[in-house]
């Protein structure tokens, strides 16, 4: 069978609930400012479109980490591949991914953040596969779509660098 995508969350309701995601944080953060870290390179389209959708004021910062690399099974290992730029002390940070699976990432990168003493902490993700999750913990502040155990593509996810451009979230077929 020849490699193709299908389609699973389509354009119209992944941008409907993010400006959903983008009222309901800009009510709880009322006031104050909200300091964003994209998680690339897969976070990335999602942040981009939920900053849009804020109201109060935004700064972003990018960190980068890789358990995946091409694969789609995670190697376990959390390698940091770029660090944040600024500081994180004394801000109110939201973290903003595109899919925990088994929770690993966040689970390192909410306790790397939490050393760098910001005055809070929240997370948020477009996606959450809860079959999958190993590291169990972890509590989701925002979420897009919990979503079955399937590989997903698209809206910054990737198959081997692919797909991360298309418009919708999808799953690949006929690969191994
Ligand atoms: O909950 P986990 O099992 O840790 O999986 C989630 C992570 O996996 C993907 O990143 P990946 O390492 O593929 O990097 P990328 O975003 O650069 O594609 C995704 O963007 C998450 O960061
Ligand atoms: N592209 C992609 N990356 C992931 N990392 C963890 N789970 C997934 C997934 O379903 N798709």
């Amino acid at each position: 069978m020849a490699e193709s995508v299908r389609e699973m969350i389509p354009e119209e309701e992944v941008a409907k609930r993010i400006k959903t995601l983008g009222e309901q944080i800009s009510k709880d953060y009322a006031g104050r400012s909200v300091h964003l870290i994209c998680v690339l390179k897969g976070g990335v389209f999602f942040m981009c479109e939920l900053a849009k959708r804020i109201t109060v004021p935004v700064s972003m910062d990018f960190m980068s980490v890789s358990s995946y690399g091409d694969d789609t099974k995670s190697s376990g290992v959390v390698r940091i591949v770029k660090d944040l730029d600024e500081p994180l002390e004394g801000k109110d940070v939201l973290i903003v991914e595109d899919i925990i699976d088994s929770g690993r990432t966040l689970s390192y990168l909410i306790e790397n953040f939490k050393d760098r003493k910001p005055k809070s902490l929240r997370l948020c993700t477009l996606l959450d596969k809860p079959e999958r999750r190993i590291v169990k913990d972890i509590k989701v502040d925002y979420l897009g779509f919990a979503i079955p155990d399937e590989f997903v593509v698209g809206y910054g996810l990737d198959y081997a660098q692919k797909y991360r451009n298309l418009p919708y979230i999808g799953v690949v077929e006929g690969v191994e």
